[in-house]
Protein backbone atom coordinates (compact mmCIF):
# COMPACT_ATOMS: atom_id res chain seq x y z
CA UNK A 1 0.00 0.00 0.00
CA UNK A 2 1.32 3.28 -0.64
CA UNK A 3 1.35 6.37 1.60
CA UNK A 4 -2.23 8.18 0.54
CA UNK A 5 -3.45 5.03 0.55
CA UNK A 6 -2.23 4.59 4.56
CA UNK A 7 -2.74 7.53 5.00
CA UNK A 8 -6.28 7.16 4.06
CA UNK A 9 -6.93 4.25 6.09
CA UNK A 10 -8.06 2.60 2.80
CA UNK A 11 -9.11 -1.39 3.15
CA UNK A 12 -7.16 -4.03 1.95
CA UNK A 13 -9.08 -6.72 0.41
CA UNK A 14 -6.49 -8.84 -0.17
CA UNK A 15 -5.74 -12.25 2.03
CA UNK A 16 -2.40 -13.90 0.86
CA UNK A 17 -1.77 -17.70 1.77
CA UNK A 18 2.14 -18.13 0.90
CA UNK A 19 2.00 -21.88 2.09
CA UNK A 20 -0.77 -22.98 0.07
CA UNK A 21 0.64 -20.50 -2.50
CA UNK A 22 -3.08 -18.86 -3.23
CA UNK A 23 -4.52 -15.49 -2.29
CA UNK A 24 -7.95 -14.37 -2.22
CA UNK A 25 -9.46 -11.06 -3.16
CA UNK A 26 -13.05 -9.76 -1.64
CA UNK A 27 -14.92 -6.41 -1.93
CA UNK A 28 -17.92 -4.85 -2.56
CA UNK A 29 -18.43 -1.68 -3.67
CA UNK A 30 -22.28 -1.30 -2.48
CA UNK A 31 -21.12 -0.54 1.26
CA UNK A 32 -24.93 -1.43 2.80
CA UNK A 33 -24.24 -4.92 1.74
CA UNK A 34 -22.04 -6.97 4.07
CA UNK A 35 -19.52 -8.73 2.11
CA UNK A 36 -20.32 -12.77 1.73
CA UNK A 37 -17.59 -14.83 2.58
CA UNK A 38 -18.09 -17.26 -0.76
CA UNK A 39 -17.83 -14.08 -2.61
CA UNK A 40 -14.50 -13.82 -2.78
CA UNK A 41 -12.28 -14.72 -5.92
CA UNK A 42 -9.07 -17.18 -5.19
CA UNK A 43 -6.20 -17.29 -7.16
CA UNK A 44 -3.40 -19.97 -7.32
CA UNK A 45 0.08 -19.17 -8.79
CA UNK A 46 3.58 -21.22 -8.75
CA UNK A 47 4.81 -18.70 -5.66
CA UNK A 48 2.34 -15.81 -3.62
CA UNK A 49 4.16 -13.35 -1.88
CA UNK A 50 3.17 -10.83 0.61
CA UNK A 51 4.04 -7.00 1.85
CA UNK A 52 6.54 -8.53 4.15
CA UNK A 53 8.79 -10.50 1.42
CA UNK A 54 12.11 -9.59 0.78
CA UNK A 55 13.75 -9.36 -2.44
CA UNK A 56 16.52 -12.16 -1.57
CA UNK A 57 13.27 -14.46 -0.88
CA UNK A 58 12.03 -14.10 -4.37
CA UNK A 59 15.13 -13.84 -5.67
CA UNK A 60 15.99 -17.48 -4.22
CA UNK A 61 12.65 -19.02 -4.48
CA UNK A 62 11.36 -18.04 -7.64
CA UNK A 63 14.06 -15.98 -10.02
CA UNK A 64 17.52 -18.19 -9.18
CA UNK A 65 16.01 -21.23 -10.92
CA UNK A 66 14.96 -19.42 -14.12
CA UNK A 67 18.65 -17.80 -14.27
CA UNK A 68 20.04 -21.35 -13.94
CA UNK A 69 18.07 -22.48 -17.31
CA UNK A 70 19.93 -19.77 -19.43
CA UNK A 71 23.36 -20.21 -18.01
CA UNK A 72 22.57 -24.02 -19.37
CA UNK A 73 21.12 -22.78 -22.53
CA UNK A 74 17.96 -21.89 -22.64
CA UNK A 75 16.26 -18.73 -23.74
CA UNK A 76 14.70 -16.89 -20.11
CA UNK A 77 12.25 -13.95 -20.07
CA UNK A 78 11.42 -12.52 -16.79
CA UNK A 79 8.88 -9.95 -16.81
CA UNK A 80 6.90 -7.63 -14.43
CA UNK A 81 3.35 -6.66 -15.03
CA UNK A 82 0.66 -4.53 -12.94
CA UNK A 83 -0.67 -1.54 -11.94
CA UNK A 84 1.05 1.68 -11.99
CA UNK A 85 3.04 2.40 -8.69
CA UNK A 86 2.73 -1.38 -7.85
CA UNK A 87 6.53 -2.01 -7.49
CA UNK A 88 7.73 -3.36 -10.81
CA UNK A 89 10.15 -1.41 -11.18
CA UNK A 90 11.52 -1.77 -7.69
CA UNK A 91 11.46 -5.78 -8.08
CA UNK A 92 13.33 -5.49 -11.50
CA UNK A 93 15.83 -2.45 -10.61
CA UNK A 94 16.01 -2.70 -6.71
CA UNK A 95 16.57 0.27 -4.52
CA UNK A 96 19.07 1.83 -2.66
CA UNK A 97 18.61 -0.71 0.42
CA UNK A 98 17.78 -4.27 -1.92
CA UNK A 99 18.99 -5.53 -5.02
CA UNK A 100 16.88 -6.07 -7.45
CA UNK A 101 16.12 -8.81 -9.61
CA UNK A 102 18.74 -7.51 -12.25
CA UNK A 103 21.30 -7.43 -9.72
CA UNK A 104 20.78 -10.29 -8.18
CA UNK A 105 20.99 -12.10 -11.77
CA UNK A 106 23.88 -10.53 -12.74
CA UNK A 107 25.94 -11.63 -9.43
CA UNK A 108 24.80 -15.52 -10.70
CA UNK A 109 25.76 -15.32 -13.89
CA UNK A 110 29.22 -13.31 -13.40
CA UNK A 111 29.97 -16.54 -10.27
CA UNK A 112 29.09 -18.79 -13.37
CA UNK A 113 31.76 -17.13 -15.33
CA UNK A 114 33.98 -17.52 -12.61
CA UNK A 115 33.82 -20.90 -12.09
CA UNK A 116 33.72 -21.89 -15.71
CA UNK A 117 37.58 -22.49 -16.38
CA UNK A 118 37.35 -24.81 -18.53
CA UNK A 119 35.65 -22.82 -21.25
CA UNK A 120 35.27 -19.19 -22.49
CA UNK A 121 32.68 -17.01 -21.47
CA UNK A 122 31.44 -13.86 -22.80
CA UNK A 123 28.72 -11.86 -21.50
CA UNK A 124 26.83 -8.84 -23.28
CA UNK A 125 24.68 -6.60 -22.66
CA UNK A 126 22.33 -4.35 -24.48
CA UNK A 127 19.33 -2.12 -23.04
CA UNK A 128 16.37 -0.49 -24.86
CA UNK A 129 12.69 1.39 -24.01
CA UNK A 130 9.75 1.05 -25.93
CA UNK A 131 8.49 4.71 -26.04
CA UNK A 132 5.48 5.82 -28.01
CA UNK A 133 5.80 2.72 -30.14
CA UNK A 134 9.27 3.74 -31.31
CA UNK A 135 12.63 2.04 -29.56
CA UNK A 136 15.25 3.49 -27.74
CA UNK A 137 18.43 2.53 -27.42
CA UNK A 138 19.11 3.05 -23.33
CA UNK A 139 23.00 2.74 -24.05
CA UNK A 140 23.40 5.14 -27.00
CA UNK A 141 20.92 7.79 -26.62
CA UNK A 142 22.09 10.38 -28.28
CA UNK A 143 22.18 8.17 -31.38
CA UNK A 144 18.07 7.44 -33.16
CA UNK A 145 18.50 3.64 -34.06
CA UNK A 146 17.01 3.17 -37.28
CA UNK A 147 15.01 -0.47 -37.05
CA UNK A 148 13.12 -2.25 -39.77
CA UNK A 149 9.18 -2.99 -37.95
CA UNK A 150 8.24 -4.51 -41.14
CA UNK A 151 11.28 -7.09 -40.86
CA UNK A 152 10.47 -9.81 -37.74
CA UNK A 153 12.06 -8.37 -34.80
CA UNK A 154 13.57 -10.55 -32.82
CA UNK A 155 15.96 -9.65 -29.19
CA UNK A 156 18.30 -7.97 -29.14
CA UNK A 157 17.51 -5.81 -32.19
CA UNK A 158 20.32 -5.37 -34.60
CA UNK A 159 21.49 -1.60 -34.35
CA UNK A 160 21.49 -1.67 -30.60
CA UNK A 161 24.81 -1.33 -28.65
CA UNK A 162 25.88 -4.25 -27.40
CA UNK A 163 28.42 -4.12 -24.50
CA UNK A 164 30.83 -6.75 -23.52
CA UNK A 165 31.14 -7.16 -19.44
CA UNK A 166 33.67 -8.92 -17.75
CA UNK A 167 32.80 -8.08 -14.28
CA UNK A 168 29.25 -7.46 -12.47
CA UNK A 169 30.13 -3.72 -11.90
CA UNK A 170 30.71 -3.44 -15.52
CA UNK A 171 27.41 -4.80 -16.42
CA UNK A 172 26.06 -2.93 -13.35
CA UNK A 173 27.21 0.37 -14.95
CA UNK A 174 25.51 -0.44 -17.91
CA UNK A 175 22.01 -0.81 -16.40
CA UNK A 176 22.55 2.32 -14.33
CA UNK A 177 23.39 4.41 -17.35
CA UNK A 178 20.63 2.79 -19.13
CA UNK A 179 18.02 3.12 -16.15
CA UNK A 180 18.90 6.86 -15.60
CA UNK A 181 17.72 7.60 -19.62
CA UNK A 182 14.65 6.01 -19.10
CA UNK A 183 11.43 7.95 -19.64
CA UNK A 184 9.82 8.75 -16.35
CA UNK A 185 7.27 11.28 -15.23
CA UNK A 186 5.66 12.36 -12.06
CA UNK A 187 1.95 10.91 -12.01
CA UNK A 188 -1.05 10.84 -9.94
CA UNK A 189 -0.21 7.25 -8.95
CA UNK A 190 3.28 7.75 -8.92
CA UNK A 191 5.89 10.19 -8.58
CA UNK A 192 8.41 8.40 -10.60
CA UNK A 193 6.40 6.21 -13.27
CA UNK A 194 8.27 4.77 -15.94
CA UNK A 195 6.88 5.64 -19.35
CA UNK A 196 8.05 3.38 -20.82
CA UNK A 197 8.62 -0.47 -21.12
CA UNK A 198 11.99 -1.39 -20.75
CA UNK A 199 13.62 -4.68 -21.58
CA UNK A 200 17.89 -5.43 -20.79
CA UNK A 201 18.91 -7.87 -22.13
CA UNK A 202 22.18 -10.40 -21.52
CA UNK A 203 23.81 -12.65 -23.79
CA UNK A 204 26.14 -15.43 -22.41
CA UNK A 205 28.00 -17.12 -24.94
CA UNK A 206 30.27 -19.97 -23.87
CA UNK A 207 33.30 -21.26 -26.62
CA UNK A 208 35.05 -23.78 -26.21
CA UNK A 209 38.54 -22.31 -25.57
CA UNK A 210 40.90 -24.83 -28.47
CA UNK A 211 38.07 -25.02 -30.92
CA UNK A 212 36.25 -21.43 -30.27
CA UNK A 213 33.19 -23.57 -30.92
CA UNK A 214 29.97 -22.08 -29.25
CA UNK A 215 28.44 -24.31 -27.08
CA UNK A 216 26.20 -22.17 -25.86
CA UNK A 217 23.99 -19.20 -26.99
CA UNK A 218 21.84 -18.29 -24.61
CA UNK A 219 19.57 -15.18 -23.08
CA UNK A 220 18.41 -13.83 -20.59
CA UNK A 221 15.61 -10.64 -20.86
CA UNK A 222 14.60 -8.20 -18.16
CA UNK A 223 11.52 -7.01 -18.70
CA UNK A 224 9.99 -4.05 -16.77
CA UNK A 225 6.71 -2.98 -18.34
CA UNK A 226 5.26 0.32 -18.16
CA UNK A 227 2.16 -0.01 -15.67
CA UNK A 228 -1.70 -0.11 -17.18
CA UNK A 229 -3.45 3.44 -15.90
CA UNK A 230 -6.87 3.72 -15.31
CA UNK A 231 -7.81 7.04 -17.30
CA UNK A 232 -10.21 8.34 -14.76
CA UNK A 233 -8.56 8.24 -11.78
CA UNK A 234 -5.15 9.63 -13.23
CA UNK A 235 -6.62 12.70 -14.46
CA UNK A 236 -4.05 12.52 -17.15
CA UNK A 237 -3.87 15.26 -19.85
CA UNK A 238 -1.55 16.24 -22.53
CA UNK A 239 2.27 14.54 -22.58
CA UNK A 240 0.75 12.16 -19.73
CA UNK A 241 -2.21 11.43 -21.57
CA UNK A 242 -0.81 10.07 -24.56
CA UNK A 243 1.69 8.21 -23.06
CA UNK A 244 -0.87 6.65 -20.77
CA UNK A 245 -3.29 5.35 -24.04
CA UNK A 246 0.56 4.27 -25.44
CA UNK A 247 0.79 1.95 -22.87
CA UNK A 248 -2.44 0.57 -22.10
CA UNK A 249 -2.73 -0.30 -26.45
CA UNK A 250 0.42 -2.13 -25.84
CA UNK A 251 -0.86 -4.14 -22.41
CA UNK A 252 -4.08 -4.86 -24.63
CA UNK A 253 -2.08 -6.13 -27.12
CA UNK A 254 -0.40 -8.62 -24.47
CA UNK A 255 -3.65 -8.97 -23.20
CA UNK A 256 -4.63 -10.46 -26.88
CA UNK A 257 -1.67 -12.72 -27.46
CA UNK A 258 -2.09 -14.37 -24.19
CA UNK A 259 -5.56 -15.16 -24.42
CA UNK A 260 -5.22 -16.24 -28.18
CA UNK A 261 -2.37 -18.37 -27.25
CA UNK A 262 -4.13 -19.70 -24.32
CA UNK A 263 -7.31 -20.97 -26.66
CA UNK A 264 -5.18 -22.55 -28.81
CA UNK A 265 -5.70 -20.16 -31.57
CA UNK A 266 -3.64 -20.58 -35.38
CA UNK A 267 -3.74 -16.54 -35.52
CA UNK A 268 -1.74 -14.89 -32.78
CA UNK A 269 -1.78 -11.34 -33.34
CA UNK A 270 2.13 -10.70 -32.33
CA UNK A 271 2.39 -7.57 -35.17
CA UNK A 272 -0.07 -5.92 -33.37
CA UNK A 273 2.21 -3.88 -31.01
CA UNK A 274 6.16 -3.84 -30.86
CA UNK A 275 6.24 -5.30 -27.56
CA UNK A 276 4.53 -8.44 -28.42
CA UNK A 277 6.93 -8.56 -31.65
CA UNK A 278 9.60 -8.24 -29.71
CA UNK A 279 8.51 -10.55 -26.78
CA UNK A 280 7.41 -12.95 -29.27
CA UNK A 281 9.34 -16.03 -28.10
CA UNK A 282 8.37 -15.21 -24.88
CA UNK A 283 4.56 -16.26 -25.04
CA UNK A 284 4.25 -19.38 -26.64
CA UNK A 285 7.46 -19.67 -28.07
CA UNK A 286 10.81 -21.36 -27.25
CA UNK A 287 11.72 -18.99 -24.06
CA UNK A 288 10.95 -20.35 -20.41
CA UNK A 289 8.87 -17.37 -19.01
CA UNK A 290 8.64 -16.14 -15.51
CA UNK A 291 6.06 -13.63 -15.58
CA UNK A 292 5.67 -11.58 -11.52
CA UNK A 293 2.41 -10.16 -11.47
CA UNK A 294 2.62 -6.80 -8.62
CA UNK A 295 -0.61 -5.86 -7.20
CA UNK A 296 -1.61 -3.02 -4.38
CA UNK A 297 -3.67 -4.34 -1.98
CA UNK A 298 -6.20 -1.47 -1.57
CA UNK A 299 -9.89 -1.82 -1.85
CA UNK A 300 -9.64 1.48 -4.06
CA UNK A 301 -7.69 -0.25 -6.94
CA UNK A 302 -9.73 -3.37 -6.60
CA UNK A 303 -10.58 -3.16 -10.37
CA UNK A 304 -7.50 -2.87 -11.23
CA UNK A 305 -6.10 -5.65 -8.64
CA UNK A 306 -8.80 -8.17 -10.31
CA UNK A 307 -7.55 -7.34 -13.80
CA UNK A 308 -3.96 -7.94 -13.04
CA UNK A 309 -4.90 -11.36 -11.17
CA UNK A 310 -7.19 -12.70 -14.06
CA UNK A 311 -4.60 -11.68 -16.44
CA UNK A 312 -1.82 -13.32 -14.51
CA UNK A 313 -4.05 -16.49 -14.07
CA UNK A 314 -4.48 -16.76 -18.18
CA UNK A 315 -1.08 -16.18 -19.04
CA UNK A 316 0.00 -19.23 -16.53
CA UNK A 317 -1.70 -21.90 -19.23
CA UNK A 318 0.27 -20.70 -21.74
CA UNK A 319 2.36 -23.93 -22.61
CA UNK A 320 5.65 -22.83 -23.63
CA UNK A 321 8.07 -25.07 -25.97
CA UNK A 322 12.01 -24.16 -24.57
CA UNK A 323 14.88 -25.34 -26.66
CA UNK A 324 17.95 -25.49 -25.69
CA UNK A 325 20.42 -23.60 -27.70
CA UNK A 326 23.44 -25.38 -28.72
CA UNK A 327 25.17 -28.08 -26.53
CA UNK A 328 27.69 -28.41 -23.70
CA UNK A 329 30.67 -29.99 -24.73
CA UNK A 330 30.69 -32.27 -21.44
CA UNK A 331 27.00 -32.97 -22.55
CA UNK A 332 28.47 -33.99 -25.90
CA UNK A 333 31.32 -36.36 -24.44
CA UNK A 334 28.70 -38.32 -22.55
CA UNK A 335 26.83 -38.47 -24.94
CA UNK A 336 29.55 -40.13 -27.11
CA UNK A 337 30.53 -42.26 -24.59
CA UNK A 338 27.38 -43.47 -24.35
CA UNK A 339 27.34 -44.33 -28.11
CA UNK A 340 30.30 -46.42 -27.50
CA UNK A 341 29.11 -48.38 -24.80
CA UNK A 342 25.95 -49.13 -26.66
CA UNK A 343 28.48 -50.00 -29.95
CA UNK A 344 30.65 -52.63 -27.50
CA UNK A 345 27.25 -54.01 -26.18
CA UNK A 346 25.96 -54.98 -29.58
CA UNK A 347 29.12 -56.18 -30.36
CA UNK A 348 28.92 -58.40 -27.19
CA UNK A 349 25.51 -59.55 -27.84
CA UNK A 350 26.42 -61.10 -31.21
CA UNK A 351 30.04 -62.97 -29.50
CA UNK A 352 27.15 -64.36 -27.25
CA UNK A 353 24.58 -65.42 -30.14
CA UNK A 354 27.28 -67.02 -32.26
CA UNK A 355 29.31 -68.93 -29.01
CA UNK A 356 25.15 -69.74 -28.14
CA UNK A 357 24.92 -71.10 -31.48
CA UNK A 358 28.11 -73.14 -31.54
CA UNK A 359 27.36 -74.70 -28.21
CA UNK A 360 23.62 -75.31 -29.42
CA UNK A 361 25.34 -77.62 -32.26
CA UNK A 362 27.61 -79.24 -30.18
CA UNK A 363 25.52 -80.30 -27.77
CA UNK A 364 23.25 -81.69 -30.70
CA UNK A 365 26.47 -83.65 -31.92
CA UNK A 366 27.02 -84.58 -28.98
CA UNK A 367 23.57 -85.77 -27.95
CA UNK A 368 23.57 -87.78 -31.43
CA UNK A 369 26.13 -89.47 -30.54
CA UNK A 370 24.91 -90.12 -27.00
CA UNK A 371 21.91 -91.78 -28.85
CA UNK A 372 24.47 -93.46 -30.78
CA UNK A 373 26.74 -95.24 -28.28
CA UNK A 374 23.34 -95.96 -26.36
CA UNK A 375 22.73 -98.00 -29.61
CA UNK A 376 25.71 -100.04 -29.99
CA UNK A 377 25.54 -100.74 -26.10
CA UNK A 378 21.78 -102.24 -26.82
CA UNK A 379 22.90 -104.14 -29.74
CA UNK A 380 25.89 -105.48 -28.01
CA UNK A 381 23.79 -106.64 -25.20
CA UNK A 382 21.11 -108.89 -27.84
CA UNK A 383 24.66 -109.90 -29.35
CA UNK A 384 25.91 -111.14 -25.74
CA UNK A 385 22.65 -112.08 -24.80
CA UNK A 386 22.45 -114.58 -27.90
CA UNK A 387 25.96 -115.93 -27.10
CA UNK A 388 25.19 -116.61 -23.67
CA UNK A 389 21.99 -118.86 -24.64
CA UNK A 390 22.27 -122.62 -23.51
CA UNK A 391 23.17 -124.30 -26.73
CA UNK A 392 19.99 -126.66 -27.58
CA UNK A 393 22.06 -129.63 -28.27
N1 LIG B 1 8.06 -3.81 -1.83
C1 LIG B 1 8.30 -2.51 -1.68
N2 LIG B 1 8.88 -2.02 -0.58
C2 LIG B 1 9.13 -0.71 -0.43
N3 LIG B 1 8.83 0.24 -1.34
C3 LIG B 1 8.23 -0.19 -2.47
C4 LIG B 1 7.95 -1.56 -2.71
N4 LIG B 1 7.36 -1.68 -3.91
C5 LIG B 1 7.30 -0.43 -4.41
N5 LIG B 1 7.82 0.48 -3.55
C6 LIG B 1 7.89 1.94 -3.73
O1 LIG B 1 6.66 2.33 -4.35
C7 LIG B 1 6.88 3.32 -5.33
C8 LIG B 1 6.35 2.86 -6.68
O2 LIG B 1 7.09 1.75 -7.11
P1 LIG B 1 7.59 1.54 -8.62
O3 LIG B 1 8.02 2.82 -9.24
O4 LIG B 1 8.53 0.42 -8.60
O5 LIG B 1 6.20 1.12 -9.27
P2 LIG B 1 5.91 0.70 -10.78
O6 LIG B 1 4.95 -0.43 -10.71
O7 LIG B 1 7.17 0.46 -11.49
O8 LIG B 1 5.19 2.00 -11.31
P3 LIG B 1 5.04 2.55 -12.82
O9 LIG B 1 4.29 1.53 -13.57
O10 LIG B 1 4.27 3.81 -12.64
O11 LIG B 1 6.41 2.76 -13.31
C9 LIG B 1 8.40 3.57 -5.35
O12 LIG B 1 8.67 4.68 -4.56
C10 LIG B 1 8.97 2.31 -4.74
O13 LIG B 1 10.21 2.56 -4.12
Amino acid sequence: MNVPERKAHVENVIKIDTTKKCLSIQYSTDRLKPRQPGKARRFTFDAVYGMQATQTEIYENSVRPMVNHMLHGYNVTIFAYGQTGTGKTFTMEGSQMERGIMQNAFRQIFDFKQKEKRHKCIVECCYLELYQGKIRDLLNVSRPTLFDTKAKLTLPCKGLRSVTCQSVEEIENCRKKGYKSRKTASTYFNDYSSRSHAIFIVTLKVLNSKTGKALIHSKLNLVDLAGSECLQKSNATDIRLKECCEINLSLLAVNKVISSTVAGKTYIPYRDSLLTQLLQDSFGGNAKTLMIANIGPAASTYKETLVTLEYANRAKKIKNAPNINFYREDRCHNEEKMREKYKKALEDLAQCKMDYEMAEKRADTLKNMAIKQMKDVAELLVDIGKVNQPNPD
